[in-house]
């Protein structure tokens, strides 16, 4: 049948499996932890790339493209930047059936492919700022879980590098960017995040600090790195000599950022808002925002409610809106309902006999079921109006639910409970490396252990002599902590 075996609820894991076959936006491939990504999932990577790279562009940030391999030698480049990461390198050893000579790497991420270019390109201070972009595939050979969209071997994603003059350039970039992923997941998806830096040990290692948003999942208590605007510092331009002479002719290493993000946003949205029909697509990302279906009756005269239709879809279209019909004869309007409910499609209009003769339409709201009946005559300003509606209703929603996870704790005892009732935790933490170390090793178990997500910008009052959760020591910031993906 249509409906899905498993609920959100009752089997989180294999509800979500379910949900993006059955959405048609994945199917499986035969290489484990490989995706095919089908349609319904590229029109959203293309709504919400058409949002970003026209905003980069407006930053002077220019799209390239840089080959898919590395060499051995430029990748060992730098040291603590790959050897957490080596296992997770593929490579490529043989052409046909002779060997090569050297093994060649398949891109995990391109700061070693393009920094000995961005070394020759960068002479003088007038060589700066060079701001690039890549969209494209990387392969990281994952051995945990694969999860469609969450974590697979190879991904989508663009990569943005950037070299600056000063480092008060980089800061300001690496939060215009972090500004632009929050408005991807709060204004696209319909995801809340929180902006925050990450702590010392989550960091990318190769950096000075990483910035990020955090999305919460409420039915895993699991938080999950949504995107990552990073400031490398120096390090890259020391290991790659990425130089240029200042205007009083000295040579100074550039300072760098680099920021991603990547198909991984579509699982996150799907898990937010997907519910026990299938997805829940918001309006700003669905290639199909409304779905018109034909109720016939057994004597009108379906001719001209299939004429209602088309023109129904023609009077939307014409303004802007997505909107198809599905005039299938051979399957019945509850079959396409469950159809484009699976689909998540955000609004459903019927037009049967009775919404003929009255001049009306009967629409029903995917995300909360709602059926309200619209004269023909206001069809496009209701219709506009829902899907505006639709959009801050999920967001709100998603909002709602995410907050109600986050729970306070100043001690470890309070801690330890709240990680075990699954809670976004934010604590006073003493910022000591060491101490996060022994959270991560006292919270070990089967289901992962608990990290720190981000430290929040936006920090809450920290009276003097509030002391860390953990160490007992003086508390230095609010952090947010839990398990993640
Ligand atoms: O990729 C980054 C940092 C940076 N890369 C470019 C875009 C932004 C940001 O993701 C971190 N990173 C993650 N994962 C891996 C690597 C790695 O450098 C290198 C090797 C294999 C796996
Ligand atoms: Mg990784």
């Amino acid at each position: 049948g249509l409906g899905l075996t498993n609920t959100k609820d009752g089997n989180f894991g294999e509800w979500y499996s379910e949900v993006v076959t059955n959405g048609e936006m994945i199917e499986y491939y035969e290489i484990s932890g490989c995706y095919i990504l089908r349609p319904w999932t590229m029109a959203i990577w293309e709504i919400m790339q058409n949002f970003f790279d026209p905003e980069i562009k407006k930053m002077n940030i220019k799209t390239c493209y840089f080959p898919l391999f590395v060499s051995n030698n430029v990748l060992q480049k730098e040291k603590d930047h790959i050897e957490g990461f080596a296992p997770e390198v593929a490579w490529v050893t043989r052409s046909g059936d002779s060997d090569l000579e050297v093994p060649i790497a398949i891109r995990p991420t391109s700061e070693t492919v393009m920094y000995p270019y961005y070394s020759k390109w960068i002479r003088g201070h007038r060589d700066l700022p060079l701001k690039l972009n890549q969209w494209c595939n990387v392969v990281r050979w994952e051995f945990s879980n694969p999860t469609p969209f969450i974590r697979s071997r190879e991904f989508l994603w663009q990569e943005g590098h950037t070299a600056f003059a000063t480092k008060e350039e980089a800061d300001t970039e690496v939060l215009e960017i972090l500004e632009l992923y929050r408005r991807l997941y709060e204004e696209y998806l319909a995801v809340p995040v929180v902006k925050g830096k990450k702590s010392e040990l989550e960091k990318f290692a190769g950096g000075l600090y990483t910035t990020s948003v955090e999305a919460f999942i409420p039915n895993t208590g699991r938080g999950v790195q949504g995107a990552t605007s990073h400031c490398l510092g120096q390090n890259f331009a020391k290991m790659f000599e990425i130089n240029f002479e200042d205007e009083k002719g000295e040579k100074t290493m550039v300072w760098q950022n680099s920021w991603a993000y990547s198909t991984r946003t579509i699982g996150v949205m799907v898990m937010v808002h997907g519910d026990d029909k299938g997805l829940v697509l918001p309006p700003k990302v669905s290639a199909v925002q409304v779905i018109v279906i034909h109720v016939p009756y057994k004597d009108a005269d379906v001719k001209e409610i299939i004429n209602a239709c088309s023109a129904t879809v023609k009077t939307l279209c014409d303004l802007g809106i997505r909107a198809e019909a599905d005039l299938r004869e051979n399957y019945s309007p509850g079959w396409k309902y469950s159809h484009w409910e699976m689909k998540g499609v955000p609004l459903r209009i019927e037009i049967g006999p009775k919404d003929l003769a009255n001049n009306q339409v009967r629409a029903v709201r995917r995300d909360n079921g709602e059926k309200v009946d619209i004269p023909m005559a206001d069809l496009v300003d209701k219709v506009k109006g829902m899907l505006d509606n639709i959009q801050q209703s999920m967001f709100d929603v998603a909002k709602q639910k995410r907050d109600a996870c986050i729970q306070v704790t100043r001690t470890w005892d309070e801690f330890v409970e709240a990680l075990g009732q699954k809670k976004l935790i934010l604590a006073p933490w003493c910022d000591e490396e060491e101490v996060e170390k022994e959270v991560k090793a006292k919270t070990k178990g089967e289901i992962g252990a608990a990290k720190t997500l981000c430290s929040p910008f936006d920090q809450p009052e920290l009276p003097e002599g509030t002391l860390c959760f953990a160490s007992g020591k003086p508390a230095k910031k609010w952090t947010y902590w839990g398990r993640s993906y």
